[in-house]
């Protein structure tokens, strides 16, 4: 399932994304921005537990999230989007999984990776702002279902149809949330129109 948040908040604040005036600072809190608002969508399935609450009035039924959410950055462009995502599930795991794309040949390469044990209650959400060929997606996908995850959802911010393409073929059950579908692929591998490259923007490595 692939899902655009359509959402007016959302498409101001990816044009500040786009714009490439924006500088290092304000483009890692606007990513932080963002991702909560597609993290509010994407996570609205989770499952709740009830709990006493004691108002200053009365006794009130109280609701706790109950999966064990386990939020999956992909490193290094991913870790913008962690903090916003830890603000609505303070209580979230955290595991980490390092991939970059080699330059020639645009594959990933995997150089990290750092999960939590799966349990019947966990939920992956993965974090990558951009979803471009989606083989940096597919390989962290396939990572954490040979770890045992049985759910994952990916937030991301800026998608190519060829990415939604690609992970609709291979993972068919992992539920995306994306902030935007752009046009297309440049012939480096690039979302066009885009932001660029979000790692180098977020960490000012231009
Ligand atoms: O869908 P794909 O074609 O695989 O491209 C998307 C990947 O490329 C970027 O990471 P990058 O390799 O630039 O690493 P970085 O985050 O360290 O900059 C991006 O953050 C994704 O992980
Ligand atoms: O457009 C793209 C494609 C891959 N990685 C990025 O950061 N941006
Ligand atoms: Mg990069």
């Amino acid at each position: 399932m692939f899902h655009v948040v359509d959402h007016p908040c959302v498409k101001a604040k990816l044009t500040i994304l786009r714009d490439r005036a924006t500088g290092s600072k304000q483009f890692r809190e606007c990513v932080e921005e963002i991702t909560a608002f597609i993290a509010y969508e994407a996570l609205k399935n989770l499952e709740v537990e009830t709990v006493p609450v004691e108002t200053p009035i009365a006794s009130a039924t109280g609701y706790r999230i109950r999966n064990d959410v386990v939020i999956v950055p992909i490193l290094r462009a991913g870790m913008g989007m962690l903090d916003g995502l830890l603000r609505l599930v303070p209580d979230a795991k955290v595991g980490f999984v390092g991939l970059e794309r080699d330059h020639e040949t645009k594959l990933p390469h995997e150089y990290y990776c750092k999960l939590p044990a799966a349990g019947p209650d966990s939920v992956a959400v993965v974090v990558d702002p951009m979803l471009a060929t989606g083989g940096s997606l597919a390989a962290a996908i396939d990572l954490l279902k040979r770890e045992g995850f049985r759910q994952i959802l990916v937030l991301a911010i800026v998608s190519s149809p060829e990415g939604r393409d690609a992970i609709e073929a291979t993972s068919p059950e992992v539920k995306v949330y994306t902030g935007c579908l752009d046009a297309g692929l440049n012939e480096n591998k690039y979302i066009v129109p885009g932001l660029g490259d979000a790692g180098d923007r977020i960490y000012g490595t231009l």
